[in-house]
């Protein structure tokens, strides 16, 4: 699904409204009686107080104050946070029907203590403040409103975006609304996909309001949701005529004494989406428990010093490398330099490769010749690891997630699967797509070896390391979404996303 920057969105207004010659009264029209067929839907019978500013976003307010009185008689005030001098000229429009109609306005500059009382007291708060025209860290009176609204225990609803959310970024310009639910038009804002913005938009619905499909499928974006359709059209083919060999041969490289369970836990998520054949790579004293742990994967025993895999492994496994098709390096692996080598002969080959973990501990030296490199990469680094490869502190890359993926991806030509709140996976050519799914349920060791053998069995079997990357992690999130609701948020282990991630599956499967 696209997901639009402000720009990009008043693009597709202006494209609507000059190439198709349609108001901008209507698009206002089609928004607000978008909010008020969720509002029959949802909360009928409820009186619903409308709080209104002064850009377009009040003026969608104002024309829902008019469709809920003239169309179903609901009980409906409006709350105006400005004189209305400062209206856009849309909102006028609506202002004074209203006030024909005799809807009762408040005027929170003249009667501030009344409107206190009416956002205590009411039962569905509609946020008409401010949408994708903030431009500035909210103070003063709409600093107060805001904080009223969020201590009222009314249902509050957003219309396009809960205000104080700025649209491209997430952040909390100053205070933002903590919405119940927000209803975003045509095309859902990039903001609404990132943290701090996810905790503030509850339940995220998109309104259709009529801007013709051909200019939203012609529309240049560069951020896109991983939701349940793109997922279902990249699930690998399973042809009737076919054996492990078509599935890909698979060779995941690490562990070290003391840390087996992590490479155990990948190879095992290798097999479990699909792929035909695993090997696993680990020293010789990891061997007899990757046998125990992954029975139908083949051990690959490798010389160790120290718990840690030798450097002279990479001569062997430069001798087996030939015959697997993709490979997963990091799991466990340990920060020994002798890991050096053994990337080295990793990168040297032609196969797609994963890399996490200590993995990337050991590919950081070799940054500057992967460009140069044929075969695809995927990296997945979390905030920490992300830090030690492009040197940014973890801070600024939690604050810029999206830019701090993209750069790293366009500067070495790799794909980047930066593990957030969200997911987010950077594309070399600038593309960005953020994970519409996750769950704190699955904040805990083990879970980003899950992701790697995820996205290291889709490779094996995908011609689009882009879209092993995608479905590797929305089928990851999805089957945490599933267990949490099932289990709660605080008993589901890593391993049961490998257990249930069939069941995830299976719901692309049967998606129409
Ligand atoms: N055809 C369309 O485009 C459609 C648009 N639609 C709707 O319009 C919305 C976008 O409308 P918009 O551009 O008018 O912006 P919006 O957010 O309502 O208000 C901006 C106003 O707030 C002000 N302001 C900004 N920051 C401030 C601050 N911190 N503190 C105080 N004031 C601040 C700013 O004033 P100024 O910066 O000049 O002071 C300006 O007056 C969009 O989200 C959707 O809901 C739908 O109807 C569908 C069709
Ligand atoms: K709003």
């Amino acid at each position: 699904m696209k997901l639009a920057t402000k720009r990009e969105m008043n693009q597709l207004d202006q494209d609507a409204m000059s190439q198709y010659g349609i108001p901008s009264l209507l698009l206002m029209e089609h928004a607000a009686y978008g909010v008020f067929c969720y509002l029959m839907e949802e909360h009928q019978g409820k009186s619903v107080t409308i709080l209104c500013g002064s850009g377009n976003n009040g003026g969608d307010g104002l024309a829902l104050a008019r469709i809920l009185y003239s169309f179903k008689k609901v009980q409906v005030q409006v709350v105006l946070l400005v004189e209305e001098e400062k209206l856009s000229s849309d909102g006028k429009v609506y202002y004074t029907i209203c006030e024909k109609l005799g809807i009762p306005i408040y005027r929170y500059l003249e009667e501030m203590e009344l409107v206190w009382e009416l956002i205590e007291e009411a039962q569905v708060l509609v946020d008409a403040i401010f949408g994708t025209g903030l431009t500035r860290p909210i103070t003063g009176s709409f600093y107060k409103v805001i904080e009223k609204v969020n201590a009222s225990s009314a249902f509050k609803v957003s219309v396009d975006i809960p205000s104080g959310i700025h649209p491209d970024t997430a952040d909390v310009l100053g205070i933002a609304v903590e919405a119940d639910c927000t209803l975003t038009f045509q095309v859902p804002k990039v903001g609404q996909f990132l943290y701090p913005g996810i905790a503030h938009i509850g339940t995220l619905r998109v309104v259709d309001i009529g801007i013709p499909k051909e200019l939203v499928s012609k529309m240049s974006c560069m951020h896109y949701a991983i939701d349940e359709d793109m997922a279902k059209g990249m699930l690998p083919d399973r042809p009737i005529r076919s054996n492990k060999g078509t599935y890909g041969k698979v060779l995941m490289i690490g562990g070290q004494v003391g840390m087996g369970g992590a490479i155990c836990l990948a190879s095992k998520a290798v097999m479990k989406v699909g792929a035909g054949l695993v090997t696993i790579a680990v020293p010789n004293a990891l061997a007899l428990l990757t046998q125990q742990k992954v029975t139908e994967a083949i051990t690959l025993s490798l010389p160790e010093r120290d718990g840690h895999l030798d450097e002279t492994a990479a001569t062997i496994l430069k001798e087996h490398m030939m015959q697997y098709s993709t490979i997963g390096i990091g799991p466990g692996i340990g920060r020994s330099g002798m890991i050096q080598k053994i990337m080295e002969v990793v990168l040297e080959s032609d196969k797609s490769i994963v890399v996490d973990a200590d993995g990337l501990y050991a590919l950081k030296p070799y940054l500057n010749q992967l460009k140069a490199r044929k075969a695809p990469i995927i990296i997945t680094p979390h905030p920490g690891e992300m830090s030690y490869l492009s040197g940014e502190s973890i801070a600024d890359i939690l604050a810029h997630p999206v830019e701090s993926a993209r750069s790293f991806s366009e500067r070495y030509g790799i794909i980047v699967v930066l593990k957030i709140e969200r997911m987010i996976v950077a594309v070399p050519d600038g593309s960005i797509y953020i994970n519409s799914r996750g769950h704190s349920a699955i904040a805990k060791g083990g879970a980003g070896d899950v992701l790697t053998g995820f996205i290291t069995g889709l490779l094996a079997q995908n011609k689009q390391p882009v879209s092993a990357a995608l479905l590797g992690c929305y089928l990851h999130a999805d089957t945490a979404c599933s267990l949490a609701r099932l289990k709660g948020s605080y008993s589901v282990l890593p391993s049961d996303l490998i257990e249930h991630v069939g069941e995830s599956f299976k719901g692309l499967e049967n998606k129409h």
